[in-house]
């Protein structure tokens, strides 16, 4: 009897890229069944059905199905994969032009808009986690739903017991476009790393020799020899958007040569500049509904239509490896290096113990074994000491419906400068979030 994998959030326009990866490494995952699940049927109709085509097609084998009913879902579940964005992108858009409206940065999940999302995705996640642990108390759960940092903090404190890893495929991304900058393959360095989910910085970059090429970025960093990251890549593979983030981070390590940063501290180091480079008009959450949301489903009907899906591009990329690969390392016990969100307990020596970090761990069946990095700098436990009083105050306001800790929260954000500008985009919140936020906000 084989594994039974689920994705929950699987109208997801990321699916097709997970689809490919799952049966590249089915033999691997010993995957037997995979099942997808929405709360929306139109989207997990064509995603279900694109899905049994495609597998028809490349892995008869395998059983699908498709549901928009949890518990079926979840019934004899070994692996789930949870990628919900409760509101869609639309709700994204409001969150990002709302922030933009008060002069702050609108992004997914840094800044206010991390804070609306997160209020709305947390209870989503509880509740899953919650029915998980009655129907498939003994099922690994995968989560890639953001915001990580709040989300796991909100899981491992309700639901301690439960077997949820929360990742982020932003890491292994950036440290893809390094590796082809030094001309090594990403799989053959070591990434020394610490922070806290899209707040992080790289200490070490080991090859196989145990020579650190840290040193050696950061001179080329200084120097002016390289000015961004993307330049090693194909820029044509990233859309404008990931273009300009992944060469901010030459521009931040150059600000703080210490240690390089993940590129999401762009809105932290630079909030001003920010503001000036991105769109207020047609922000990130505009784009992707004007282009991945059209033609994911474009290529869903197209498939469906045709019954076949010989033809279909289905790019695993990144994001669909990386949660496989975990998946793989769990269970063929291979103990694999994954940076994933977990209590820190002393892993980062001198941290709050009690708060959820981003660390190298060693993902095996026993699950995951963080890496001591032991104490770090003055100015990175200082930024991360904040985001995290932020990131706690968030979800203790989202679980108690508490506009006092929603304030607090705010103010400790380093992309708000005010208590006003901080209130003025809370109520604004407030009232465009009244379908998903804790109800208690509203007696
Ligand atoms: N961790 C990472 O590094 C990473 C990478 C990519 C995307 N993400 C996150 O994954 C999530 C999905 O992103 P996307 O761009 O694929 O979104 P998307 O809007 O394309 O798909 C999300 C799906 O979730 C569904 N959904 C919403 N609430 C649900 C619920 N309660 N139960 C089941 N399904 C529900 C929606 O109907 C939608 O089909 C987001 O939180 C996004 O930020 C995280
Ligand atoms: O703006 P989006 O919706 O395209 O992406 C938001 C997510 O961005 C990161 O994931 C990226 C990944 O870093 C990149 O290399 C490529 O694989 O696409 C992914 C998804 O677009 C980030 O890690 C996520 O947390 C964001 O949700
Ligand atoms: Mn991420």
């Amino acid at each position: 009897m084989g594994n039974k994998f689920v994705i929950i959030g699987a109208g997801s326009t990321h699916t097709p890229g997970i689809l490919a990866a799952l049966t590249a490494k089915a033999d691997e995952i010993k995957m037997s069944e995979l099942c997808l699940h929405d709360i929306e049927y139109d989207r997990v109709y064509h995603m279900g059905e694109f899905n049994r085509i495609y597998m028809s097609e490349h892995r008869p084998d395998i059983k699908t199905s498709w549901t928009t009913d949890l518990k079926e879902a979840l019934t004899g579940a070994d692996y789930v994969f949870i990628q919900i964005r409760p509101g869609r992108n639309e709700q994204r858009a409001v969150d990002e032009h709302t922030c933009y409206k008060h002069g702050l940065i609108g992004q997914e999940t840094c800044g206010l808009g991390g804070f609306a999302f997160a209020l709305r995705t947390i209870p989503a996640i509880l509740e899953i986690v919650k029915t998980a642990l009655e129907v498939c108390p003994n099922a690994w759960l995968l989560n890639y739903s953001n915001p990580e940092a709040m989300v796991s903090e909100a899981v491992y404190r309700t639901y301690p017991q439960a077997k949820m890893l929360c990742i982020c495929d932003m890491p292994i991304s950036q440290q893809e476009q390094v590796a082809a900058y030094l001309g090594y393959d990403e799989k053959d360095l070591t990434f020394k790393y610490f922070g806290l989910n899209h707040f992080g910085w790289y200490t070490n970059i080991y090859n196989k020799k145990g020579e650190d090429l840290l040193p050696q970025l950061r001179e080329d960093v200084l120097s002016g020899k390289v000015t961004g990251l993307s330049a090693s890549q194909d820029a044509g593979k990233l859309d404008d958007y990931w273009f300009k983030t992944f060469n901010n981070v030459i521009k931040g390590f150059k600000a703080y040569p210490d240690f390089m940063p993940l590129c999401y501290l762009q809105y932290y180091y630079f909030h001003d500049e920010m503001m000036e480079q991105f769109d207020h008009e047609f922000t990130r959450a505009d784009s992707v509904l004007a282009g991945r949301e059209i033609t994911v489903y474009q290529e869903c009907k197209r498939v469906i239509e045709t019954q076949s899906a010989k033809d279909s591009y289905l790019i695993s990329g990144v994001h669909g490896n990386y949660i496989v690969d975990l998946a793989s390392s769990i269970i063929n016990d291979k103990r694999e290096r994954f940076i994933v969100n977990v209590m820190n307990n002393g892993a980062i020596g001198n941290f709050n113990h009690d708060a959820v970090v981003e660390v190298p761990c060693y993902v095996g069946a026993s699950g995951v074994e963080p890496v001591a990095v032991g104490y770090i700098p003055q100015f990175h436990k200082s930024l991360m000491e904040a985001q995290k009083g932020y990131e706690k105050l968030a979800v203790e306001a989202c679980l108690e419906g508490s506009y006092d800790k929603a304030l607090q929260a705010i103010l400790l954000n380093k992309t708000v400068p005010s208590y006003r500008k901080g209130k003025e985009v809370l109520d604004d919140f407030l009232e465009l979030n009244k379908d998903y936020w804790n109800p208690k906000f509203y007696k």
